[in-house]
């Protein structure tokens, strides 16, 4: 029987999100329910565990594995249930079929009524010992090493599942030998499940292996900022693996909250290998930090980076506590941007776009890239989000910090700030009817002067010339009005005007960076700004070494429809903790006098406003307002919400 709370309970949003670990016990403390329950607590979050089986295990050897009763499965879900409801749920080992149906079955009726709680399956069939786990009638555990759980009753039911190379080729009964037939194969199970799938190829064993001079080919560098000139030697094996990666690879499936450009997106998640022989329980700590990581509220991808980067950063700590592999360090929310995942788009229509546009087989950099289904005998080239000449040392620096940074969308309120003393500016002409319309805002939110460029433009049917020119006559004015008064001013989206007039810089957001000659923008030295709405996208963002990184939206805005959640403040602090020493941050949407302290108190460095300017009676008084605030926000406020930010994660 199911609990009564369902999604609509009220949420205490005191108490720490609950996980459950639906698993094995691993006796040694380094795997299963223990590692689970343990990667859970470090990341924020209360663990409550279903014991699926009882393992006799150490660091060297599974010498007994016993399944609960179905009665006592059942039981802990139940009681649990009627009182500390999940946020997400983790399942890793399951003893037998018999166990895989019930769990189904079960799930089926709790998504009813928890339909939006997500479901990680980690399908952990041998132990890092080499032992297998799954045991039907735990009769002959050697000989079921070799057979396979069929996780089909759970498909529909789950969000994501995790197999590591030997599981990714056991569930779909396919060799995974190379790195294409591995891609193809996941997203085969992604199909078949229809789940996304986290395909792990942190343990796949490496063919004969091949020194390539990558003169000629996009780097594999470990850091993000590329920090030598196109040429990088890369030792890949005869099966199109890089000897130094960690690499997975990601297919997602109706991402939910995500943004529609990654919702279906498939992407190669390389980290820097970490040589350990300490690696026991990597595959159920990375599944249960990507629950611990959703029930906060992060999307898919977001969890999956961050329980990489965790993984990477446990590993890397790890030390041997038996005579075997010990288990994983727990570090804490990983924090260093180093040991994030370099993010590879690997969706097609995005890299056939890029190749088209940018890629010039008679330069210096050359990529061969072939999707999951197309890529079968070759190595594997991937492309990455880096992949036109972008230099080294990224986009121009700024010359002064943002500030209160307004984003408007006429000349004449631009001019009035910059002659009151603005510094830095956005004008955002938006030129497509279509979207400005839904976003359900009437004329006058739209202001008229740009209604009318729109109509007069019929932007989507017919006369692109007559918008063409009414469009680059305001930006042309504005950047000379930026200049002559000394300022930064950004135009958003349309760069190849703000290069011919030489705009101090240009902000894009994630879907224009696709369609965009960075390189131009780059060799004109203007500076770049990205938008970002998740940890994927701040990733994404951080690739292309731009001058200031935005993080949006705070808040609810009804300036333009968003394609994803309000991120809120702890979201914002985790951001920020990420990437502040890096990059001028920017926080955007729904910021005004009233949630500024509290966005300060995240320690974003800068925020960006419409509203809170252009609607105001008086756009002036209201910027000299804003901006007092942000520079005079008391220490002590600061510091009190500082303390009720940390209290609720700790
Ligand atoms: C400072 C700042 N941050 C974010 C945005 C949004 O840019 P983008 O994602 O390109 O969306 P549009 O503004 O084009 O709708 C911004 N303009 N400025
Ligand atoms: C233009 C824009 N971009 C956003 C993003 O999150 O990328 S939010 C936003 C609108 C911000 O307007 P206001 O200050 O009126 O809420
Ligand atoms: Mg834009």
């Amino acid at each position: 029987m199911l609990g009564i709370h369902g999604d609509n309970a009220p949420m205490n949003t005191e108490h720490p999100a609950f996980v459950w670990t639906i698993a094995g016990s691993d006796s040694g403390g380094g795997a299963g329910i223990q590692a689970d329950l343990a990667t859970i607590q470090d990341l924020g979050c209360h663990g409550c565990s279903v014991v699926t089986t009882v393992t006799a295990q150490s660091s060297v050897a599974v010498t007994l594995v016993e399944p609960v009763s179905a009665a006592m499965l059942m039981a802990q879900l139940t009681t649990l249930l009627s009182d500390l409801p999940p946020k997400a749920i983790k399942i890793g080992l399951l003893a037998d079929q018999t166990q895989v149906a019930l769990l189904a079955d079960w799930i089926a009726s709790f998504k009813i009524h928890y339909p939006s709680v997500p479901v990680i399956v980690d399908p952990v069939m041998v132990a890092s010992c080499g032992d297998a786990l799954a045991v039907d009638n735990c009769q002959d555990i050697k000989s079921a090493a070799k057979s396979a759980l069929d996780f089909k009753p759970f498909k529909g039911l789950i969000e994501l599942i995790t197999p590591n190379v030997l599981e990714l080729g056991r569930l779909t009964h396919s060799d995974v030998s190379t790195k294409a037939q591995f891609a193809a194969a996941a997203l085969a199970l992604s199909q078949s499940l229809d789940c996304s799938v986290l395909a792990k190829g942190g343990d796949v064993s490496f063919g004969s292996t091949d020194i390539l001079d990558d003169t000629h080919a996009q780097t594999h560098d470990n850091t993000y900022a590329q920090t030598q000139a196109n040429v990088h030697v890369i030792a890949l094996d005869s099966n199109g693996w890089d000897l130094e990666l960690a690499e997975d690879y990601l297919v997602c499936r109706q991402v939910r909250a995500s943004s529609k450009l990654h919702q279906n997106g498939r992407f190669w998640l390389a980290s820097q290998r970490v040589n350990t022989p300490h690696n026991h329980g990597s595959g159920c700590t990375l599944s249960s930090a990507i629950a611990a990581v959703l029930a906060q509220g992060f999307v898919l991808q977001d969890a999956v980076v961050v329980a990489k980067a965790y993984v990477s950063q446990g590993l890397s700590a790890a030390i041997g506590l038996g005579q075997g592999p010990g288990p994983l360090a727990r570090t804490g929310w990983p924090n260093d941007v180093s040991r994030y995942a370099k993010i590879n788009l690997c969706d097609s229509n995005f890299i056939s776009h890029q190749l088209n546009q940018h890629l010039d087989v008679g330069n210096d950099l050359v990529a061969t890239v072939l999707s999951a289904t197309d890529q079968a005998t070759a190595q594997v080239r991937i492309a990455s989000t880096q992949p036109q000449n972008i230099l080294s040392h990224g986009f121009k620096v700024l010359d002064a910090d943002l500030g209160v940074y307004p984003v408007v969308n006429d000349l004449t309120m631009l001019e009035s700030l910059l002659a009151a003393g603005v510094k830095t500016l956005q004008l955002r002409i938006k030129t497509d009817i279509s979207e400005l319309t839904t976003a359900g805002l009437a004329e006058s939110d739209l202001g008229k002067s740009a209604l009318s460029r729109c109509e007069s433009g019929k932007s989507k049917s017919g006369e692109p010339e007559l918008i063409g020119s009414e469009l680059e006559a305001q930006i042309q004015t504005a950047i000379a009005l930026g200049k002559h008064f000394n300022a930064q001013l950004f135009i958003n989206d349309h760069w190849q005007l703000a290069i011919k007039y030489h705009a101090f810089g240009v902000h894009l957001g994630q879907e224009d960076l696709a369609v965009t000659d960075l390189a131009a923008i780059q060799a004109a030295g203007l500076a770049l700004g990205i938008s970002s709405h998740s940890y994927f996208e701040l990733l994404l963002a951080h690739q292309y070494s731009p001058s200031y990184i935005a993080l949006g939206h705070i808040f609810p805005t009804t300036t333009k429809q968003m394609p994803s959640a309000p991120q809120g403040l702890a979201k914002l602090k985790h951001y920020v903790a990420l990437l502040q020493d890096h990059y001028p941050l920017v926080a955007i949407g729904g910021i005004d006098l009233t949630n500024l302290a509290k966005v300060k108190a995240t320690g974003v460095g800068n925020i960006a406003v419409v509203r809170a300017i252009t609607k105001a009676k008086d756009p002036l008084a209201a910027f000299a307002e804003l901006s007092q605030a942000w520079e005079q926000c008391s220490l002590s406020e600061e510091l009190a919400v500082k303390h009720e930010l940390d209290a609720k994660h700790e």
